[in-house]
């Protein structure tokens, strides 16, 4: 249940995306930078109009975003034309620190992102959002350049679940709600009060998110809430009502899979908050089975999830001078 302290922590760290106008938003700017990275793997039938619209409202329109990247995260289709065309400096994941060796995976997109963007604060957006409006970024931006003690703004919003067959308004992000919430609930209880604690739309400081580890596949957003939490304190940490997202959906063997690597990532967190002590480390793999017709086929997957260290000691080690805040 929640806590008293987080009960009071959500009345105090959350506003809607109404209280951030864009006029409002730039007006707060100053000389703080603004770089909205999408992480993209196959979405060239979304990512053009996101990056279009954050354009014309938000760098044409509104002078508020300084740059806007899309990383192409090992597409098979042309999300990297699309995006390009749209207006978006792309860089596929691979190409950055290409010195090191490549890794598959969104928090892996998100994390290299880092390397190649320049703003105080950054935003990261979801491609495959099918609703996206320029309320998703100001939304997110302007708690942070109203209150320079906020590091880290999560969105939140409706979630429905469009499938081929149906559509049900409020039964979308199925993994936050049959896994990550209840772990939080559990194991983070001042985490509890993050509505969305999967959403892939949330901005950072860059000091702190480059002194954070990054989770490099689906459990990046658990990592970072609980890694941020434990460095800047909940306190300095808030949300936005974004009203709805309604984006692509996978399917319930996919969302299993990504299930099975937010668990391998909690578990990592639950040890080091000594929730945990295994004598025996945890199976890093799920079995799921397919029906066929002369019984069940079984398909192991690994789902142990790699881990980059904090962008600050790799630049560091590189001789890039890094701010540091944290
Ligand atoms: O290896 C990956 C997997 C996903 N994504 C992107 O991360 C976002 C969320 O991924 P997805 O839509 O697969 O997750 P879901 O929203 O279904 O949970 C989308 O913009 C994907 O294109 C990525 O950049 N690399
Ligand atoms: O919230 C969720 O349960 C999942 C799946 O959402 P749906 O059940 O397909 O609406 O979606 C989120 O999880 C991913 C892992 O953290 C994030 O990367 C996605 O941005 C987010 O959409």
């Amino acid at each position: 249940m929640m806590p008293t302290r987080t009960r009071q922590w959500l009345a105090n760290r959350m506003s809607s995306h109404l209280d951030w106008p864009a006029s409002r938003v730039r007006a707060l700017k100053g000389d703080t930078t603004i770089s909205v990275v999408l992480p993209a793997k196959d979405e060239q039938e979304t990512v053009g109009s996101i990056v279009t619209t954050i354009r014309e409202s938000l760098v044409e329109g509104v002078p508020l975003v300084d740059e806007v990247v899309v990383i192409d995260s090992r597409s098979t289709d042309n999300t990297a034309k699309v995006a390009a065309r749209a207006g978006a400096a792309v860089y596929a994941q691979d190409d950055i620190l290409a010195d090191l060796p490549g890794l598959w995976g969104k928090g892996e997109a998100l994390w290299k992102s880092l390397a190649v963007t320049g703003g105080d604060v950054v935003v990261f957006v979801d491609s495959d959002i099918r609703n996206f409006g320029a309320h998703f970024v100001t939304g997110l931006v302007g708690p942070l350049l109203a209150d320079p003690d906020l590091a880290y703004v999560k969105g939140c919003y409706s979630r429905p679940l469009r499938e081929a067959d149906s559509f049900s308004p409020f039964d979308g992000g199925r993994v936050t709600e049959l896994l990550a919430r209840p772990l939080l609930n559990m194991c983070w209880p001042e985490l509890s009060g993050f509505v969305q604690p999967l959403a892939g739309e949330y901005a950072g400081r860059r000091e702190a998110l480059e002194a954070v580890p990054f989770v490099c596949g689906y459990g990046v957003e658990f990592a970072l809430l609980v890694d941020l939490a434990d460095l800047v304190g909940v306190d300095r940490m808030a949300q936005t009502d974004l009203g709805r997202r309604e984006h692509s959906h996978q399917s319930t063997a996919a969302l299993g899979r990504m299930a099975g690597q937010i668990l391998d990532t909690a578990w990592s967190r639950m040890h080091r908050h000594g929730i945990v002590a295994p004598e025996h480390p945890p199976s890093r793999g799920i079995t799921q089975f397919v029906q066929t017709t002369d019984g069940y086929e079984s398909l192991d997957w690994d789902v142990e999830v790699s881990e980059r260290p904090p962008m600050r000691q790799v630049l560091d080690g590189r001789g890039v001078p890094r701010p540091r805040r944290y």
